[in-house]
């Protein structure tokens, strides 16, 4: 099963950069894991708030294919805790799933009819982070997850 991380904006911020490869490659060994940066749609700067959402929202759907299983990084989403976030992945194993796409928004958050066609919505708190900070912390806990499937020392409850 692989799982790709996507994310819609700029490259990753020096200030996360080091940490987020730090956890994609531990991550890599327990799923093959890679990022894909998607473009901000061209003019974004000029664009009104929902147009850019759906400009992006249309890049997204775009680029997957019919039987990604998809989830959605949205605040408003069910909320996890880093043992359900293993049992899931477990699922997904378990029922033969090929490839997960894991999806931060951009700045404006994600266009409703990505959402809409996302298999979780998944909530990582009720606050918002910048999608920086979330890409860190997207790949820090699926490799926390990793973790608890193989009963490794690093989680600890
Ligand atoms: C700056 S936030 C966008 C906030 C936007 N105003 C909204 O309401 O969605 C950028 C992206 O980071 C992710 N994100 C931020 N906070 C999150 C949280 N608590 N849980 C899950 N994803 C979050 C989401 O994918 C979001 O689309």
């Amino acid at each position: 099963m692989k799982l790709s991380l996507w994310t819609i904006g700029k490259n990753h911020e020096p200030y996360v950069k080091a940490g987020i490869d730090d956890f994609t490659k531990r991550l890599s060994r327990y799923f093959p894991a890679e990022w894909q940066i998607l473009p901000v749609p061209r003019n974004a700067a000029t664009m009104a708030e929902p147009e850019l959402r759906r400009r992006e929202g249309e890049l997204v759907l775009d680029w997957l294919k019919p039987d990604d299983f998809l989830v959605a990084l949205d605040e408003r989403g069910k909320m996890l805790s880093s043992e359900g976030l293993a049992a899931f992945l477990q699922q997904r194993a378990t029922e033969s799933t090929r490839h997960i796409v894991f999806l931060i928004g951009g700045a404006f958050g994600l266009d409703p009819a990505v959402l809409k066609r996302a298999q979780l919505q998944w909530s990582l708190s009720a606050l918002t982070f910048p999608h920086q900070l979330v890409r860190l912390l997207l790949a820090e806990q699926l490799y926390r997850a990793c973790t608890i499937l193989r009963n490794e020392k690093y989680h600890h409850k």
